[in-house]
């Protein structure tokens, strides 16, 4: 049993979470909370455990010790399975490559995770229609993956993780191989995406000037929440490591 339970108003929290990987330490004590429709930017140099950290909260990968928990339930108690349905459920993916399915057209791959979790065919095709437009991706409804630029090929993936609604978009890296231009569209439009529709989003980037575009940033460095990095533009708040 927990100590201490988490805040009603976060819907992620953790608690002095460490995990390794095949003996090499990733995450060595991390205690944070996310608040429900909060943006929240997780930067770091490489190798500070970012990652670790998003699929440690995603439910992705199991903690060594400590604990996870996700609308006040635990997710650190959780079976496997038990934590391969949060992941369908609840949460949306977006990594540095879209991932997408070659064969499909881009509504189709939007339109996909829909169709999996049973939506009707006209449902969820009029969805993907709405989010292709909404990330200013209309136009590529009907191309297939090799046919797309690789930005628009990554807001299409955006928009495969946000057209279901999840409760927490957790974003890892998601414009590393884009040019600056291209990296601040998608970041702006999956941030003002999120935000429009009250998702909570978890940004993980090593590039601390891409966090503008969160509400909060915290800092990692060699497995744990690092002094807060100095004030960013736009007028996003500073952080408050771990709160
Ligand atoms: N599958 C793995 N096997 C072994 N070690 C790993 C594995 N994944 C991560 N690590 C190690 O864990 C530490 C944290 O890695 P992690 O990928 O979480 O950091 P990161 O901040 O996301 O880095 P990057 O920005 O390069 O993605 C690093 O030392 C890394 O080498």
């Amino acid at each position: 049993m927990s100590a201490a339970a988490p805040p009603d108003n976060d819907v992620l929290w953790a608690r002095g979470v460490v995990k390794s990987h095949h003996g090499t330490p990733a995450l060595r004590g991390v205690s944070l909370g996310v608040r429900e429709g909060e943006v929240l930017a997780v930067t770091g140099p490489r190798g500070s455990g970012k990652s670790t950290l998003l699929a440690c909260l995603s439910a992705l990968l199991p903690v060594d010790e400590g604990e996870v928990w996700f609308n006040s339930s635990p997710v650190h108690t959780l079976s496997r399975a038990g934590r391969e349905r949060l992941r369908r459920e609840r949460f949306g993916f977006v990594g540095s490559e879209p991932h997408l399915v070659p064969e499909l057209t881009a509504r189709e791959n939007v339109a996909l995770p829909l169709l999996l979790a049973g939506a009707g065919h006209k449902a969820a095709y009029t969805a993907a229609t709405e989010w292709l437009e909404r990330l200013d991706v209309g136009d590529c409804a009907r191309l297939r993956p090799a046919e797309l630029q690789q930005s628009h090929r990554q807001r299409i993936a955006v928009a495969r993780a946000l057209a279901p609604m999840p409760t927490v978009v957790f974003a890892d890296d998601p414009t590393a191989p884009l040019h600056r231009e291209a990296q601040d569209q998608v970041l702006r439009i999956l941030a003002s995406a999120a935000r429009s529709h009250r998702l909570t989003l978890v940004l993980a980037t090593h590039d601390p000037d891409l966090a503008r575009f969160a509400d909060r940033t915290v800092a990692l460095a060699d497995g744990r929440l690092a002094t807060p990095p100095p004030p960013v533009l736009n007028g996003a708040k500073t952080v408050t490591a771990g709160r």
